[in-house]
């Protein structure tokens, strides 16, 4: 027999809705699945500041010799500046290493957590969360438990249920947050919500592990998105942060992103540092410099970094502004449903509420593609294609 004989088929992967829709032949189309940011033409969009950043990297004529371990120094720095804020007492005690994106930085934590966290090698993530938090963590050798989140009777937040099950959780938990953005519901806890969900952190003397790839996208304000994050570390936890520069600067295939870990002392950091490059060196190495330089270039350069900050707020708007017609033109159809959720989630997914069954009427009746759980990528909505979707979901739901 073949030397693969015994190799499964796997289930297809979130990847699955995008060759649906390119099966599909209707020129009108709408592929609401992957979340990548898409203009108003309905096409990918590389930020003019990222352009003008990626020429002065290669104006600049560096050499192609291997990074470091963690990294691209100029980007962590910065990068570390960005997520925890200037003057923030994490950055001379932080431990921070160069990820292939958001998913690499999840997966050197999930690796650093299940290796040396004192507790249970177990991690608390949101119900729902990213299709992929659950593999990640798995994969890193983690067991994986589930919190409330999502309350689907008011589409909104199960705070209640969030803070029990923080507060029912054995002593010393881990618990992964979506720092903003949440991924599918784009529900996220209110400031003041925050501080009790720090309280319940605390009280627990739980672990805190934060995945940030939105900061910007979702309010358009970067200090805004990255609230929680720093207010935990003014709580005093020392928490573990993943961040991805591919929502926010564009750098999807770039694979940009950070590891970092708020650590005791320098003497922690100096322990903790040495192993998380005991880690990265034998799961790729080093990482790509490319991407690395381009934010570093924008995040490093006052002025560019302010073009950035506008491309970054001019993404959340539009998305904001689709939510906002995606809800009139249901309305001005007659549906009577409350759809005020879709507006007031925020961030790349809007959570429809809409079945399983209905997904897939809006694909095969339709042609609008989106995952089965409900979640659209708002971000696929255009002005052009609003009207019909608002009709499509109507059709369906009433
Ligand atoms: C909450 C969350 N965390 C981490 C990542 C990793 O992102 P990256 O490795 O590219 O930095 C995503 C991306 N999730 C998607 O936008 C999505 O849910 O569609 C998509 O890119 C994906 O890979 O699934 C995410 O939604």
């Amino acid at each position: 027999a073949s030397t693969w004989a015994n190799v499964p088929q796997g289930p297809p992967a979130i990847l699955g809705i995008t060759e649906a829709f390119k099966a599909d032949t209707l020129p009108e189309k709408i592929n609401l699945g992957v979340g990548a940011y898409r203009d108003d033409a309905g096409k990918p969009y590389v930020l003019p500041s990222v352009r003008t950043a990626e020429d002065k990297v290669i104006a600049a004529k560096l050499n192609k010799e291997y990074a470091g371990i963690t990294g691209v120094p100029e980007f962590t720095k910065a990068a570390a500046v960005l997520a925890y804020g200037e003057g923030s007492n994490a950055l001379d005690r932080l431990v921070i290493t160069q990820s292939i994106s958001g998913t690499g930085a999840l997966r050197i934590g999930g690796e650093f957590l299940a290796k040396f966290y004192p507790g249970a090698k177990k991690i608390y993530i949101p119900t729902p969360s990213w299709a992929n938090h659950g593999a990640i963590f798995t994969e890193s050798g983690l067991e994986v438990q589930k919190y409330r989140y999502y309350n689907k009777d008011t589409i909104g937040l199960d705070f209640e249920g969030m803070v029990a099950d923080i507060k029912a959780a054995d002593k010393g938990s881990i618990f992964l947050l979506h720092a903003c953005a949440h991924n599918p519901t784009g529900i996220d806890p209110t400031p003041e919500q925050w501080k009790q969900i720090s309280d319940a952190v605390k009280a627990g003397e739980h672990f805190a592990f934060f995945d940030m790839a939105y900061q910007g996208f979702a309010s358009g304000d970067t200090n805004k998105d990255a609230f929680p994050v720093r207010l935990f570390v003014e709580q005093g936890h020392n928490i573990c942060l993943a961040t991805s520069f591919a929502k926010n600067m564009g750098l999807y295939g770039e694979r940009a992103g950070t590891f970092s870990i708020v650590c005791e002392d320098a003497a922690e950091k100096k322990r903790v540092d040495s192993q998380i490059k005991i880690i990265v060196r034998p799961l790729y190495s080093n990482p790509p410099v490319h991407g690395a330089r381009i934010a570093a270039e924008i995040l490093n350069n006052p002025e560019l970094n302010q073009q950035w900050l506008g491309e970054v707020k001019g993404m959340a708007d539009r998305i904001i502004e689709m939510r906002a017609l995606l809800k009139e033109n249901l309305e001005q159809l007659g549906s009577k449903h409350d759809w005020s959720h879709i507006t007031s989630q925020i961030g790349m997914f809007a959570y429809t509420g809409l079945t399983p069954e209905q997904m897939t009427t809006l694909a095969q009746e339709h042609s609008v593609y989106a995952t089965k759980d409900g979640r659209i990528s708002v971000a696929g909505i255009t002005t052009g294609n609003v009207k019909r979707l608002a009709k499509a979901i109507y059709a369906v739901k009433g």
